[in-house]
């Protein structure tokens, strides 16, 4: 029998699932040190937020086949390395999303009445009436920041509770937010006009420390901030201090830049209108039971030999099918981050054209790898092999797919093209050998260039001094560069030069760049 390891929490139901064709060990108390050690005896892992499985943990687990995360966020896991280890990663994109919603629309309502300080002034036997007058939120404004699935739902719940709902989601179409009802604005309206703020997005690199102090400023006093969708798209230090200020006057927090909050974080030490719960968005029974059943069924079925439905590194293709495309869907995946990251905002239609020798293959997995790495940058590891064409069609994005089977620059290639509310972009992508992949034209400018973690891309004209002074910038800021190509069409015409670096781009820099007399525009890619 295979062997299953239970880290976390599980509801029993998980438990019985797996107990029908594994032995299943339930060690919720393990060390970092301890998991290390026991790791290489079991075929698949189950988690929620509370195991870290890090590089060393998942290369531990020599056996592994699959890990399932008992929830949406797979921050906790180390994917690219379960990846190159085969490994698949499943996890649960919708058992939370009502608890989460519930759970944000709770706070709303304790934050407006304050009821848990109420409460606990009662039971230390007082009787104060006075401390606690509330304010309704009937014929407020509510900003909701993402709109997604948990968004959606605060928004449904919210609309019926009599509030006037703004939301910002570059990556949504208008259509979309109509047909929920919500006016999707610019984030400084959302800011500049909101009673009540909720965040429902993904911490990434563009929502890190979103709410920091400059857009605190431009909030109304008085707003009220909900955050139950990840620690650090807050900055807690400002928010603190907009609290004691009382520019905001209230703030709910599930999530913290670090978990569990630190014993003397001073967010403890804040008054009433300060309410923290400790990660609950997700922990209602009826999500418990979603996310364990979800889950134990893909580590079941993996261990069974049949494909997960819901994996977040590796699709649900018959494995003979699978090892054939697999370069060819992390070429198109890849293209589909980077045409993504390139537009940069809301995308309508993408063009996915096939070349050459993969003109003749079965395309829908390369368009579906394409639909996921197009909208990774928005939906993170809530986007997988299953769910790509559905999020794709909701959010609007048409598909067109084209087939050149003459093209023989490589033995195949993959050309994206996505036109969206920022412009049209476009880059093709090729194997060199059976699996090493290239990045082959950005904007139809011929380039050879491997991917890498960080790249800075430029489109410019092509004359002398333009690289030298980009090169000047990022020397000042100390950036490494690995890396450098430029592709041009014709001598001193338009060109787009690509640059690899090692560290990211410190802030401000991207702007410089822009500036630069001949430069037309500048990305900051990471894949
Ligand atoms: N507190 C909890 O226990 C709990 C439970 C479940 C989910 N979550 C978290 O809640 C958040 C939302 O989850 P969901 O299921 O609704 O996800 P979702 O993927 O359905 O929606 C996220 C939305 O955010 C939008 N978005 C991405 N980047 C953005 C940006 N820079 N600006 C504005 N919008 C942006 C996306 O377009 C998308 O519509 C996630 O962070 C998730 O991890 C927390
Ligand atoms: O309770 C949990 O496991 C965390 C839930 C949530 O943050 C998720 O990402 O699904």
């Amino acid at each position: 029998m295979p062997k299953v390891l239970v880290s976390d929490p599980i509801d029993q139901v998980g438990i019985d699932i797996l107990s029908q064709v594994a032995t299943v060990d339930v060690k919720t108390t393990l060390s970092p040190e301890e998991l290390i050690q026991v790791l290489p005896e079991y075929d698949a892992i189950m988690i929620r937020s509370g195991t870290k499985l890090t590089k060393d943990a998942i290369e531990a687990g020599k056996n592994l086949k699959i890990i399932g995360r008992a929830g949406v966020g797979v921050d906790n896991v180390d994917v690219p390395t379960a990846t190159r280890m085969g490994i698949v990663v499943v996890n649960s994109p919708e058992g939370n999303t009502i608890a989460a919603a519930e759970h944000t629309l709770a706070m709303m309502m304790s934050l407006s009445r304050f009821i848990p300080a109420a409460n606990a002034s009662l039971k230390g036997g007082k009787w104060d009436r006075k401390s606690f007058t509330g304010v309704e939120v009937y014929k407020k404004t509510l900003g909701i920041l993402g709109l997604g699935k948990i968004g959606s739902h605060v928004a449904t719940v919210a609309k019926s509770l009599g509030m006037r709902i703004l939301a910002y989601d570059p990556f949504l179409t208008t259509e979309r937010a109509e047909k929920l009802g919500v006016h999707l604005v610019e984030l400084e309206i959302l800011l500049r006009e909101a009673d009540y703020i909720t965040l429902h997005l993904p911490k990434t690199k563009d929502t890190a420390h979103l709410i920091n102090a400059e857009r605190i400023g431009i909030m109304k006093d008085g707003v009220r901030i909900i955050n139950c969708a990840r620690g650090g798209i807050i900055d807690e230090v400002a928010v603190a201090e907009a609290i004691k200020s009382g520019k905001i006057a209230g703030i709910a927090l599930d999530v913290f830049e670090n978990e569990p909050l630190e014993a003397d974080s001073g967010l403890r030490e804040l008054g009433a209108n300060v309410i923290l719960t400790p990660h609950l968005g997700a922990s209602t029974e009826e999500a418990q039971t979603n996310v364990a059943v979800d889950v134990a069924e893909q580590i079941r079925d993996v261990l069974l030999g049949l494909p997960a439905r819901s994996a977040v590194n590796i699709p649900g293709l018959r494995p003979d099918v699978w090892q054939k495309l697999k370069p060819y869907l992390q070429l198109a995946e890849m293209l589909g981050n980077l045409v993504g990251q390139l537009a940069g905002g809301r995308v309508d239609n993408l063009d996915v054209k096939l070349q050459g020798e993969i003109a003749n293959s079965e395309s829908q997995p390369i368009v579906v790898a394409a639909l996921k790495g197009l909208l990774s940058p928005a939906l993170r590891e809530r986007v997988n092999f299953v769910n790509a064409s559905i999020e794709a069609k909701e959010r609007g994005i048409r598909v067109t797919e084209t087939r050149d089977p003459s093209v023989e620059d490589y033995s195949g290639s993959i050309h994206l093209t996505a036109h969206g509310s920022q412009g049209q972009q476009s880059v093709t992508g090729a194997l060199l050998g059976k699996s090493e992949i290239r990045i082959t034209s950005i904007n139809e400018f011929p380039i050879n260039v491997a991917p890498t973690h960080y790249m800075l891309l430029t489109l410019h004209r092509d004359m002398p001094g333009i690289i030298g002074r980009i090169g000047t910038l990022l020397g000042n800021f100390n950036v490494n560069i690995a890396s450098m190509q430029v592709g041009r069409r014709m001598v001193r015409g338009e060109a787009v030069m690509v640059l690899s670096i090692d560290d990211p781009l410190p802030s401000g820099l991207l702007d410089e760049i822009v500036h630069i007399q001949g430069v037309t525009d500048a990305f900051v890619v990471k894949l």
